[in-house]
């Protein structure tokens, strides 16, 4: 590309010969035959030359940018999907989707015309100050005064641009997680026709962040105007100086319009050099967001405690907080060892039986686990996320039909899914999930969300099943029992449900009652 674009400076340069030419030689010649052929080969030139602009330089320059930014989109979705599960509450959702539709391609932006910018720039700057010192070295000496003026000036507002670029982007985010909510909630809000309470948040997200985006908006465009009014004053005080020599005869017409050319050429890729640095400045906020989050490192994977090898769960005299540091419950003496079998968590709601799930598969946070005592012991053995399948609300259903739903793009064990969908009435493997999931009812969706864990679970030893009997008929939750009672034998099952369904298949059952974790029923041993 730097090639490209000497090459399409050294064309540039051309055209003030070709002024110089007609004012010195045709006009001054009354020569109208030359003029003729000067103005056809002026037409063909500029015609060549602007289509050597266009594809060789403008067209070529801007999909560097746009391959930059679709490799940072990729990167970026895979540092979201690197995120440790009890970590990525802590990022607004705002933010993320900022981060990938758009902060993304004004990084790339900014990053390649930053850098292609200052390359060919000060390329350019160089060479057409040789040519300028060549034609008249003491007009190209006054105007060499302007450049540190000029680079002065590029940096005048940065502070209030880096400060107000990072503002804005904080309201940004905030505006976009709430639009999300609102096109998201749409439904609900009709129903309830709060419409105008929700246009109200909505605009005060708006107002807050048009507010902001004014006042980088201002420091923006002054930041840019003050090297514009260093350019116009420079030509025009050297043009000034300039016809006072042509006035006194020591340089022709010509040459003071050919030299006043190439002052324009100097002048503008350093206009180019001060925009980019502008741009730099102001996008602050964006370059320093994405390179932190580039760079997250996250706290290593806290290790509870040194595996042993009898029990797949054991917890001791340990309390469990919730993440607002509330106290949530009490677990005295909680030991699963590995024999298989069904075990259920019973308790009201908000009781913690969900957040016990979420920390044994590392959803929440084990900060949120405090030991009481020294002989206290929080146990999970290391691969249970390896080797469990969990039944996590809320359901979470994506473009594709009802099997893609259920086996992703696993290859298919027919035989297997074939037992799965027929044990839980899935009659629609084909059926398209709509963007609002609106096809699919409450009842189908939780048919699904089950078929998905159980056809994961296959040669998994462990499933987590939180409230499997949601919305279900009569019918189907009668199969998952005898199900669950088939491949009890095989794995550990550990229910939350608020029905008592399975409670004569359970070999345990296990109750949170006044925030302590208690066993109701005793394994019978046969
Ligand atoms: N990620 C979280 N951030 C903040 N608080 C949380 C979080 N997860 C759970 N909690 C708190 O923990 C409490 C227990 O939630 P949990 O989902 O474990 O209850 P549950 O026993 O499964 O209830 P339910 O039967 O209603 O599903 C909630 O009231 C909530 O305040």
């Amino acid at each position: 590309m730097v090639f490209f674009s000497f090459i399409g400076i050294c064309l540039y340069y051309i055209f003030p010969i070709f002024t110089k030419y007609l004012i010195d030689n045709i006009i001054s010649a009354n020569n109208i035959k030359e003029l003729k052929i000067w103005l056809f080969l002026g037409l063909g030139f500029s015609v060549f030359l602007h289509s050597y602009i266009f594809y060789f330089l403008k067209y070529q320059w801007d999909k560097i940018p746009l391959y930059f930014s679709v490799k940072l989109k990729k990167i970026l979705l895979k540092k979201i999907f690197k995120i440790k599960k009890y970590n990525y509450k802590n990022f607004d959702k705002g933010q993320l989707l900022n981060y990938l539709i758009s902060d993304s391609g004004t990084y790339a932006n900014v990053v390649v015309t930053y850098l292609g910018t200052l390359t060919i720039g000060i390329l350019r700057v160089i060479s057409g100050y040789i040519i300028l010192f060549f034609i008249n070295p003491i007009l190209s000496l006054i105007s060499a005064i302007f450049i540190p003026l000029y680079v002065f000036s590029m940096g005048i507002n940065k502070k209030k641009l880096e400060q107000y670029s990072k503002l804005e982007r904080i309201k940004a985010d905030e505006f976009i997680t709430n639009a999300n909510k609102n096109i998201e909630g749409k439904i609900h809000i009709n129903l309830y026709q709060k419409e105008q309470y929700f246009e109200k948040i909505f605009e005060k997200k708006l107002e807050e962040w048009k507010n902001i985006r004014l006042k980088y908006s201002y420091w923006y465009n002054f930041g840019k105007e003050v090297p514009m009014f260093v350019n116009t004053l420079s030509s025009f005080t050297i043009m000034g100086i300039g016809a006072y020599y042509v006035i006194s005869q020591k340089m022709t017409l010509g040459s003071l319009i050919m030299f006043s050319q190439y002052l324009s050429m100097l002048f503008e890729p350093l206009s180019q050099i001060a925009q980019a640095i502008v741009e730099k400045h102001s996008n602050k906020g964006i370059l320093n967001r994405i390179n932190d989050f580039y760079n997250y490192k996250e706290k290593e994977n806290i290790n509870l405690e040194n595996e042993n090898k009898d029990n797949i769960i054991e917890i001791k005299n340990c309390s469990i907080y919730t993440e607002n540091k509330e106290k949530l419950l009490e677990i005295e003496n909680f030991i699963l060892n590995k024999r298989n079998g069904l075990y259920i968590i019973k308790g009201k709601n908000g009781a913690g039986k969900t957040t016990i799930f979420n920390l044994l598969t590392q959803i929440s946070s084990p900060e949120m686990i405090k030991k009481n005592n020294k002989n206290s012991v929080f146990y999970f053995s290391k691969d249970f996320i390896k080797n469990c399948s969990y039944l996590y609300n809320p359901i979470y259903l994506f473009e594709g039909d009802v099997k893609t739903n259920i086996i992703f793009n696993n290859a298919e064990d027919s035989n297997y899914l074939e037992e799965i969908i027929s044990m839980l009435n899935i009659n629609n493997l084909d059926k398209k999930v709509d963007f609002q999931n609106l096809n699919i009812s409450l009842g189908e969706k939780q048919k699904i969300h089950m078929a998905r864990v159980l056809y994961f679970s296959k040669n998994k030893s462990i499933l987590l099943l939180d409230e499997p009997l949601s919305n279900l008929d009569y019918k189907t939750k009668e199969n998952i029992k005898k199900y669950l009672s088939k491949i009890k034998k095989e794995k550990i099952i550990l229910v939350v449900s608020h029905e008592n369904l399975f409670d004569d298949i359970a070999d345990k059952i296990y109750n949170i009652i006044d925030n302590k974790f208690l066993e109701e029923r005793k394994e019978v041993v046969e």
